[in-house]
């Protein structure tokens, strides 16, 4: 089988074994009839049963106990004569089961809300019975045995929950984009993915693959040279992780704060136990997901304290709430929008509700007298002066000392020096977002990659254009844990880089390879291209090759 090609999230390599999440399969409409059938339906239905039950022998706690359950569905009598009376009457094998297990889904959803979360199970024993009966792989997450490529159409959440991400060395799939379910979780645990490579269904499971994130290619059956190279690159920087540690520096000696991105409060005390200089993005707003209404002052301020204590003396750079386009929130009422990322999302949604970022500001102070802590704190989706002068003096009215903006936008990118006179003590580019409005592509827009590319040379001009203000200049967006790209941004200005901690070692070794002259030089030569390949290969002529070899 050929090399395919794809987006490639991050830069990592791996070769592994493919393992190929199979989407389900549906019985197909023109089915024949079989009645004899019954016994060949009956093993797919006891050779699920068991599969299921091995699973719940290896699994422990409540998931081996959900699956015991399903195992007993999977047996059901009621269920197979259910399987025999469709036979009899006319329909198909799989049409058959499909059928019967639709007719028992019924009864369940009927049965108490208990009962009724148990259907999404049988129709998973069905989507199992049905693959089985047509001859087709399994659908759903296989028990990794080794380090395993895994292949999908795309991650649900659901499934990368229920894979061992430590047997997982890299992942490929047909859908979604850099930033995906998938990418994102590709990037907490740096892992080499590459996103939206057609045909990659067609991986032969059990295929060893070498997959190269950075050129974006998955080749099936790689030549020894080929497999080599890859596994060396892997080695190297997994040999990252276990080598020296310590705060970023270029070979020369300037500082780069090497930052963690944090949600939950769970990510920032897992972040605050690893070698990393502290925070450099808390998105705040992930406190307020999946809620009826805003926490209340106390309970933010508990949450707040939490994660500055975890810190200590490190600096948290914490986001107010960035609410709507992306991340809606149930309860800022926003009317539906044509272009939600154009729309009241971010510092706007002050606008309609102020008390939101009081309380929260307020709750910020509150942490930080607790705590003894000084924590630098910013706003999202800034545009213009004004309302960086305004969110400055309602921060510093709260009680907060050290307040700066994000720049995301390219109106802010553009006059950051007007932003910053505005009242800001510093400022942090969030590449994402600014990627999305210089090249007005849609970042959930998995068609469009090839614009979001962070290495868009309008993008580094918009970098540019930020980092010659004479405040701390950050990045926080997915573009700081490209290590060749962290030290173009470190050349147009850039002193603390901002990424899942996953990523800080390839970063951090990066930069103690290059010095601040190359990494302006790099710079200098990835603004003069046309494209993101060429700003990449221009830039990378000057890199030290172990740093290529990432
Ligand atoms: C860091 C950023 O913020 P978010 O991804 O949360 O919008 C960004 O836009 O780059
Ligand atoms: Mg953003």
């Amino acid at each position: 089988m050929p090399e395919l090609t794809g987006v490639g999230v991050g830069t990592g390599a791996a070769v592994g074994v493919a393992v190929v999440l199979a989407p389900a399969a549906r019985p197909p409409a023109d089915e024949p009839a079989d009645p004899g059938a019954g016994p060949r339906v009956r093993e797919a239905f006891e050779a699920v049963a068991a599969s299921l039950r091995d699973r719940a022998q290896r699994a422990g706690g409540t998931t081996a106990d959900v699956l015991q359950a399903t195992a007993l569905m999977a047996a059901d009598p009621g269920l197979l004569a259910v399987v025999d009376q469709r036979l009899a009457a006319g329909a198909g094998p799989a049409t058959a089961v499909d059928q019967a297990v639709e007719q028992f889904c019924e009864v369940l959803a009927a049965s108490g809300p208990y009962l009724a979360e148990r259907v999404t199970d049988l129709r998973d024993v069905r989507d199992r019975v049905v693959a089985r009966v047509l001859g087709l792989p399994e659908p759903g997450v296989p028990q990794l045995s080794g380090p395993s490529v895994v292949v999908a159409r795309d991650l649900a959440p659901a499934d990368t929950a229920a894979l061992d991400l430590s047997l997982v060395v890299g992942i490929v799939t047909e859908l979604g984009g850099p930033t995906s379910h998938t990418a994102i979780i590709a990037a907490q645990f740096d892992i080499p993915c590459l996103v939206r490579v057609a045909g990659a269904l067609d991986l032969p499971a059990g295929t060893e693959l070498a997959l190269d994130a950075r050129a974006g290619t998955v080749t099936p059956d790689p030549s020894p040279a080929l497999r080599e190279q890859v596994a060396a690159r892997a080695a190297a920087r997994a040999a990252l992780a276990a080598a020296a540690g310590g705060p970023g520096r270029t070979a020369d000696g300037t500082a780069v704060q090497l930052l963690a991105n944090v949600g939950t409060l769970e990510d920032a005390e897992r972040a605050a136990a690893q070698d990393v200089e502290g925070v450099g993005l808390f998105r705040t707003e992930v406190l307020f997901l999946d809620r009826s209404s805003a926490p209340t002052l106390q309970e933010q301020t508990e949450a707040y304290a939490r994660v500055f204590t975890a810190f200590g003396d490190r600096k948290v750079v914490v986001r107010t709430l960035d609410a709507g386009a992306d991340k809606p929130l149930a309860f800022v009422d926003v009317a539906a929008e044509e272009n939600p990322a154009l729309g009241v999302r971010g510092l706007r949604t002050a606008r309609r509700h102020p008390e939101l970022l009081q309380t929260q500001l307020a709750a910020l102070a509150a942490a930080a007298k607790q705590t003894g802590t000084t924590p630098w704190v910013m706003a999202p989706m800034v545009s213009t002066p004004a309302e960086a002068a305004e969110f400055a003096l309602t921060a510093r009215a709260a009680g907060l000392e050290t307040v700066g903006a994000m720049v995301e936008v390219p109106a802010a990118a553009l006059r950051a020096h007007r932003l910053v006179a505005a009242g800001l003590d510093f400022v942090s580019l969030g590449t994402n977002d600014l990627t999305q409005y210089a090249m007005a592509a849609d970042r959930l827009e998995g068609d469009l990659a090839d614009l979001l590319d962070p290495w868009q040379p309008a993008v580094l001009q918009l970098v540019a254009a930020t980092g010659s203000v004479d405040v701390p200049v950050g990045v926080c967006g997915e573009a700081a844990r490209d290590p060749l790209l962290a030290l173009v941004l470190v050349g147009l200005g850039v002193r603390s880089l901002s990424m899942a901690p996953a990523a800080v070692p390839a970063v951090r070794f990066a930069l103690s390879r290059t010095s601040l002259a190359t990494c302006r030089a790099m710079a200098e030569a990835a603004l003069s291209a046309d494209s993101p390949q060429e700003a990449r290969d221009l830039a990378a002529r000057s890199a030290d090759p172990d740093v290529l070899a990432l």
